[in-house]
């Protein structure tokens, strides 16, 4: 399994937080972003970045910037949503795509509902963000539009990732690099992640309560 799972110590803690039964809405909201802040430090690691000339107070110095096109981040509606201003904290000049998708309860199906991306995605490197990979469905769903588009530099940031999900993606698209907090154990039989958070999208915004 071709997968990165985030070894830090505050990133297991803030995870852990997010599973206990009676989290609140706002606290699961406030940690699924800082969780996005401190993984989206580990996926930009690799960034490639070029030295340009720059008029220092004590002369011309070579200076370090990130190389190429703008980064592409791509927030999978909705849950994904809870993740983008974790992100654009370390990375506040990203351009934004969005992908809706809605996982059909009965087939575990995406079904897709909306789409709309930046000029150039040939050109940018994407990060797709989504709190959950679960069959991989939405996930590959998504990839596969950005592929359509051009983009081929794809990296994907999810909170839990289950094995079942991580072979689904790693087997249509080994290009694609994978970052999680955590890999947890199973998909149930309704195709939750086990243990998981339960519905990421139901307690980011608050529309169930238990
Ligand atoms: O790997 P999969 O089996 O496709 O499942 C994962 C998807 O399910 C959840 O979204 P959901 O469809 O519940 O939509 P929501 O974000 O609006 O709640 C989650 O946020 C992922 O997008
Ligand atoms: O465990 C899961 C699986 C899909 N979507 C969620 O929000 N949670
Ligand atoms: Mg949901």
């Amino acid at each position: 399994m071709n997968i990165n799972v985030i070894d830090h110590p505050l990133v297991k803690h803030k995870l852990s937080l997010m599973r206990e039964e009676d989290c609140s809405t706002y606290r699961f909201r406030t940690l699924t972003k800082e969780l996005a802040r401190l993984m989206a430090y580990e996926a930009s690691r690799d960034f490639d970045v070029e030295i340009v000339k720059m008029q220092g107070w004590c002369g011309e110095i070579d200076a370090y910037q990130i190389k190429g096109k703008t980064v592409t981040v791509v927030p999978i509606l909705r849950a994904g949503l809870g993740m983008l201003d974790g992100v654009l904290d370390l990375i506040p000049t990203a351009k934004i795509s969005v992908v809706g998708l809605q996982r059909d309860e009965e087939t575990l199906e995406p079904v897709p509902y909306f789409e709309k991306f930046v000029s150039q995605m040939d050109k940018r490197p994407a990060l797709i963000i989504d709190p959950m990979l679960a069959t991989g469905g939405s996930m590959n769903a998504t990839i596969e539009l950005l592929k359509k588009k051009g983009c081929k530099d794809i990296k994907a940031l999810v909170l839990v990732a289950a094995p079942e999900g991580v072979k689904a993606v790693n087997e249509a698209h080994p290009d694609v690099t994978i970052y999680a907090a955590a890999l947890d154990d199973h998909l149930d039989e309704n195709g939750y992640i086990i243990p998981g958070l339960g519905d990421a999208g139901d307690k980011i915004f608050g529309t169930k309560h238990w």
